[in-house]
């Protein structure tokens, strides 16, 4: 697991609305790993999604627009690409699904029709190997009947096994990366686990690097080998997801560590973060996280951190960090645990 085969640096996509400029990803850099699943975690609103329109090019132009930084993949820089080649790379080399599988498949044609075209489209085959290939993807995914399920209609299925057909369609070319959008915020938390389970099982046996978007932190330490959190579009945290759950750096990612709820606790108190998201502009001043941490000092509200870099392969972008007001972060914690 070392070929580094997606590599954003330094991206900036903005949105040009009548209020002003919105800049949703402001100086992300992202990198995955063959065979690696990388997760970007943060609340709605931070630029998750963007960022992962962005790789394909999807971001609706206008308002939005990439205004700087690369996107490499496999040392191609898809920003210098051309329509035809990123057509080409979509669904095929990279797949993207979605949050609600109804809304990504047509509600017209039945599923064999649509994994047959999804295949067409990059490969030269015919009908029937098409057919034959589409039959396969669904068995993979874990669908039962796929000969039957092949002739019927999205809505004749539930949406654990949409999401299924989605993952088929995605994986139909062998992509070597997916992109996977909130792909389990709309099923309930057993198809939820399903749905999590295949993907951990494609990425094993096919090899296929995942970016996961989501704002589930539960569903990171689920399947996530690195961990990526964003906030006000820009990254603060970054780490393995084993060190950044045992021990977070930044205050955001700790207060989104602590909304998770305790399976065995009984009558416990939810904690939920303060306060929401702000929405970037091009004249915020200090910490974006300021307004909502409870460790803010001074330096926050006139300074934006850096994306500091850490032991082990860890970046944070707090000044807590520095290391005399490290011991800041754990007097404080100390104070209100006490
Ligand atoms: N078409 C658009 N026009 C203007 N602003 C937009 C547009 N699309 C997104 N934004 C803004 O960009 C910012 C980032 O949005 P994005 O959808 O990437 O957040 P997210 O973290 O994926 O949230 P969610 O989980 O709700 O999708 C938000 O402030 C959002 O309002």
């Amino acid at each position: 697991m070392s070929e580094e085969i997606l590599s954003i640096n330094n991206l900036h996509t903005h949105f040009f609305t009548d209020h002003g400029v919105v800049p949703a990803v402001d100086g992300v850099s992202l990198h995955v790993k063959k065979g690696e699943i990388v997760g970007i975690v943060g609340e709605s609103g931070c630029g998750k999604s963007v960022t992962s329109l962005s790789i394909m090019q999807l971001v609706p132009t206008p308002p939005g627009k990439i205004v700087d930084g690369s996107i490499h993949f496999k040392g191609e820089n898809l920003l210098e690409a051309s329509k035809r080649r990123i057509k080409d790379i979509r669904g095929n080399e990279i797949s993207m699904i979605f949050q609600e599988p109804m809304t990504s498949l047509d509600p017209l044609f039945t599923i064999g029709n649509q994994i047959r075209e999804a295949i067409r489209i990059h490969q030269k085959v015919t009908k029937k190997q098409a057919s034959e290939r589409a039959i396969e993807m669904l068995k993979l995914v874990g669908i039962p009947r796929a000969e039957e399920v092949m002739n019927e209609y999205p809505h004749q299925l539930s949406g654990g096994m949409r999401q299924r057909v989605m993952i088929a369609i995605a994986m139909a070319c062998d992509p070597e990366i997916l992109i996977a959008d909130e792909p389990t915020t709309a099923l309930d938390v057993t198809i939820q686990a399903q749905i999590l389970d295949l993907m951990k099982k494609l990425n094993k046996e096919k090899d296929t690097a995942i970016l996961l978007i989501t704002h589930d932190l539960g569903v990171v330490a689920e399947i996530c080998d690195r961990v990526i959190v964003m906030y006000a579009g820009q990254v603060v945290e970054e780490g393995t997801t084993r060190e950044i759950l045992k021990d977070p750096t930044h205050p955001y990612t700790k207060g989104l560590i602590r909304s998770i709820p305790k399976l065995h606790e009984k009558n416990q108190q939810l904690y939920s973060i303060p306060g929401t998201v702000p929405k970037p502009s091009l004249n915020m001043t200090g910490c974006r996280f300021k307004d909502r941490c409870e460790f803010a000092h001074d330096r926050c509200f006139s300074e934006n951190p850096e994306l500091f870099s850490l032991e082990n392969n860890r970046y944070s972008r707090c000044f807590l960090l520095d290391a005399s007001e490290r011991k800041v972060v754990s007097d404080a914690e100390s104070n209100i645990r006490s």
